[in-house]
């Protein structure tokens, strides 16, 4: 049985409740604070944490940083203590307030292929996307091609890579698919094989509900969904990422990247339950479809995917609220060297990369 749940802001179900107790062990109601070991987000032991009223006479100036040294009255010590905790957690909570305003879009989706001109000849003939433009980094021996259904200032696209002499890829298990919105899946899965592509799945419902999906696969093996929807702004929809822990995603995905959780829906026959989050309304802005199979809490992420990019006013804040949401950075914010484009990365707790893009220096890449 599925049940779908339209997410209003303040509605969440309990994700646990989904969960046949039948299957393989739900996950904890309460996925432990992600504090994978490969994830270290620990801060400096503060000498905050202390117990006390602070009066309210004492300003956190000159006489208050004495008192952090440890001179004067412990009361006072103490008094200084709980306001610079107050003042850490005010800038803590200040950050993450920021998260939810800042002005974010998914951009493009980046992986890496064997073939660039196999594979812009596939989605062009058989997806219908347009060759938005082309970058060789020579010096660093590999190239880029953009791909999508609009301009690049408006649209989530496809930014593939070619590495100079790699002709192959482990695009491993967790990765799951690219959805594309088109209005008639039949029609498309037979363009597609008049052109010699691949199909995996077949047009019809899909498995416990009523939208009408088909599977293909690319030259290099990506699976992409065919979903069959009315006309969208974004017919390229979703990405899907598989994960091990489902609330532990939806939590850092909310909190570290600001998205909203727009739907689940938990399908018990076929033991999995998927998790919409985005930007945007899911017919008009690609999500990302995070999806958790029973008892399934880590994936081979092979060599082919690489990542996300989000686009943000602030790769600096940014960063910092994904510390503060225990994910870990593995590009320090600042610009990137030669074209000075700000950006920062980081893995989300299933180890699932994505890149932050300063927005104006994004578009002036587009110049
Ligand atoms: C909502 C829509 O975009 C989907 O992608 S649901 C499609 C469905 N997904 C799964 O089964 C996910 C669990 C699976 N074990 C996995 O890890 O991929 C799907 O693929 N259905 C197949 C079908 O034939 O309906
Ligand atoms: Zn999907």
């Amino acid at each position: 049985m599925v049940r779908i749940l339209p997410m209003a802001s303040s509605i969440r179900p309990s994700l646990s409740s989904f969960r046949s107790a039948a299957a393989a062990g739900p996950p904890s109601r309460f996925a432990a604070p992600f504090a994978s070991p490969s994830h270290n987000s620990c801060r400096p032991l503060s000498l905050l944490h202390l117990g006390s009223a602070v009066p309210q006479s004492l300003s956190f100036g000159l006489k208050a940083s004495k008192l952090l040294r440890g001179e004067g009255s412990s009361t006072a010590v103490s008094a200084a203590g709980n306001i610079a905790q107050a003042s850490t957690a005010a800038t803590e909570e200040n950050v993450l307030e920021w998260v939810k305003k800042d002005k974010r879009r998914l951009l493009h989706v980046v992986y890496r292929v064997g073939d660039l001109d196999r594979t812009i000849k596939f989605y062009t003939e058989c997806l219908g996307m347009k060759l938005l433009r082309k970058r060789d980094i020579p010096e660093e021996r590999y190239t880029n091609a953009f791909l999508g259904y609009g301009p690049e200032d408006s649209h989530f696209v496809i930014e593939l890579t070619y590495n100079y002499g790699v002709d192959k890829y482990d695009i491993g298990a967790g990765f799951g698919h690219f959805g594309i919105a088109v209005e008639d899946v039949t029609k498309t899965v037979d363009l597609i094989k008049a052109k010699g592509g691949k199909v995996t799945r077949e047009p019809g419902p899909v498995k416990g509900g009523k939208t009408i999906i088909a599977f293909i696969e690319d030259p290099d093996g990506y699976k992409f969904e065919l979903l069959e929807r009315g006309p969208t702004p974004e017919p390229l929809c979703q990405v899907m990422l598989r994960v091990g822990d489902l609330e532990r995603a939806i939590n850092f995905y909310e909190k570290a990247y600001g998205m909203e959780l727009l739907r689940t829906r938990d399908n018990a026959e076929y033991k999995y339950t998927v998790a919409m989050m985005g930007y945007g309304p899911e017919d008009k802005s690609a999500v990302i479809e995070l999806t958790y199979n029973y008892g399934v809490s880590e994936y081979d992420k092979g060599n082919a995917y690489a990542q996300i990019a989000i686009g943000t006013d602030d790769v600096y804040k940014t960063a910092e609220a994904i510390r503060l949401s225990g994910g870990k950075i593995t590009r320090e914010p600042g610009p990137l060297p030669g074209i000075n484009t700000k950006i920062t990365a980081c893995l989300d707790p299933d180890g699932w990369k994505t890149v932050f893009v300063d927005n104006i220096d994004f578009l002036k890449e587009l110049e």
